[in-house]
């Protein structure tokens, strides 16, 4: 018995010995780190064990950070990354100019991408950026294009930056902002994506199941190695975790039959969800590939801007001087007038473009990946065909030698501004696979945090809470983890 143990233990360490060998083979070129107890096999093993299980997108930051800082050369380190694949690291903002717009760069890698799939189905999670994305990310580009924005979803943006600012005052001695901006936020998403209205995102039993959502597609940032097995379990697995939010679909869905029946609405006028059910039916797509559409238009739209919102005004909560002055500039604009603001008010608020800025550099996507897919030669290096580019922009955006006193919250950094420190501050992305939303979420953004600061004066409930008590969490975006409830009041 102790015989059959003992071969098999030496087994499993000749088996083990021998993949060590296969990995050292396909990283020898270009692998950057130093050996471990002087042998290159021990070595990779070890890293491609402690990075095998990194699952979310803060676990990967939280390791590949001091691994930057350790053994990252001029910007970039290579690393035998989620167990799957080489990874070039890029930590240095002039690298990330010059790759973020190469054509060589413009897909997204399976590695990190593929776990969106379970329940996405769109340009988002397209990974060759190829004719199928092309067609997916034209019709989102038509649906969040200035004109509509500013014509079809404009009043649904006002009307509800009021109603942000009703459902505060309600309780106004403990306001949770983050209820109401998921709320609020998930609200404008359905009516102007989906055309539905329903009270529904406002019931609190709904809220848990978006927040899950959250969760659910920070995990999806995965190894898939290991999940690629699991598909077929979570897929349903993922249906069942949403739960509620299933009679959100119903709506929408309904609300699609309906439209499709009747007839009467133009193509062109028809909502963004409709138009994809039309394009659905029209290429013979399951009623699987439909909800996945629903599925990504409804994270996209209502997920992230419900992030930005609640943690800005978390920001202008804990920040007292940067709120006055950001309500300061709104009276310069309207003095007591709570009207809609125009486009050409939005476009007056100098300061709060600043806010916004440094509240996404707070904000920020942790990392964003590109796939090499062909050999790229930059600054003397070659970075393989194959190999996952990863920007590692939670890091470049607090390099003190790029960022002055990194950790302070300072809109007025951007007074100037120069092309490189924009290509690293970038929160809607670059290249071909950037953001189609930038131009939606920042009209609506503006509008409620310009009603909110001329309605509102509010200050955390806990009075000593700081911006530097907040503790900060990367999910798909970097979030507050703690964000204090606000005790409101009416400006007068
Ligand atoms: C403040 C709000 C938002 C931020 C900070 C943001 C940020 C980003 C970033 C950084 C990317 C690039 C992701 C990557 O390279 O992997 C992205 C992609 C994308 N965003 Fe946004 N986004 C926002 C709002 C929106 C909205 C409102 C929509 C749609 C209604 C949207 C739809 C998309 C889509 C479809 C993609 C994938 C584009 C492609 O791969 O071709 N986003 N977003």
């Amino acid at each position: 018995m102790i015989e059959t143990i003992l071969y098999a233990a030496l087994a499993i360490l000749m088996a083990h010995l021998l993949f060590g060998v296969v990995l050292w083979f396909r990283v020898r070129k270009f692998y950057s780190y130093p050996n471990v107890l002087g042998f290159p096999v021990i070595g990779n093993l070890y890293y491609f064990y402690r990075t095998l299980f990194l699952f979310t997108a803060d676990r990967t930051l939280k390791y590949v950070i001091p691994v930057a800082e350790e053994h990252g050369k001029d910007g970039l380190f290579f690393h035998w990354m989620f167990g799957s694949s080489v990874a070039a690291v890029i930590t240095c903002p002039h690298l990330l100019k010059k790759l973020s717009y190469h054509p060589n760069l413009a897909d997204k890698p399976y590695a990190a991408y593929k776990g969106f799939q379970i329940f996405m189905e769109g340009p988002f999670s397209v990974l060759r950026s190829d004719d199928v994305w092309k067609q997916h990310r034209k019709d989102y580009n038509n649906y969040l294009k200035k004109s509509r924005v500013d014509k079809d979803y404009f009043k649904t943006f006002t009307k509800s930056a009021d109603k942000l600012v009703d459902i505060m005052l309600e309780t106004p001695s403990s306001v949770d902002a983050n209820a109401a901006c998921t709320a609020v936020s998930h609200d404008i998403s359905m009516k102007t994506m989906f055309s539905v209205e329903t009270s529904l995102v406002y019931r609190p039993e709904c809220l848990s199941y978006i927040y899950r959502i959250k969760d659910i597609s920070s995990i999806l940032f995965l190894n898939v190695l290991i999940i690629s097995p699991l598909f077929h379990i979570l897929q349903p697995l993922s249906d069942l975790a949403i739960g509620k939010l299933t009679e959100l679909r119903k709506l929408i869905l309904e609300k699609i039959d309906h439209q499709l029946k009747s007839n009467q609405t133009p193509l062109h006028e028809l909502p963004f969800s409709t138009y994809l059910a039309l394009k659905n039916r029209k290429d013979n797509g399951s009623k699987r590939q439909l909800y996945n559409k629903i599925h990504e238009l409804f994270l996209t739209s209502g997920h992230t801007i419900s992030v930005q919102l609640e943690n800005m005004i978390c920001f202008l909560a804990v920040l007292p001087d940067i709120r006055e002055r950001a309500w300061q500039e709104q009276y310069e604009i309207f003095g007591n007038d709570i009207r809609d603001p125009t486009i050409d008010d939005l476009n007056q608020m100098n300061y709060l473009d600043r806010f916004l800025k440094e509240s996404y550099r707070f904000l920020k996507v942790p990392l964003l990946a590109r796939m090499a897919t062909a050999d790229i030669n930059v600054d003397g290096i070659t970075i393989p065909r194959g190999t996952v580019v990863i920007y590692l922009m939670g890091y470049m955006k607090f390099l003190p030698k790029y960022w002055e006193n990194p950790y302070i919250f300072d809109p007025d950094r951007f007074l100037e501004e120069s092309d490189l420190l924009k290509c690293i501050s970038s929160p809607f992305g670059f290249g071909i696979r950037n953001c189609p939303g930038e131009y939606y979420a920042t009209i609506l953004i503006k509008i409620i945090l310009s009603k909110v600061l001329r309605r509102l004066k509010f200050r955390p409930v806990e009075k000593d809470f700081r911006f530097e008590d907040i503790k900060f969490k990367s999910y798909i975006f970097t979030e507050a983890e703690n964000p204090p409830n606000l005790q409101v009041e009416e400006r007068t």
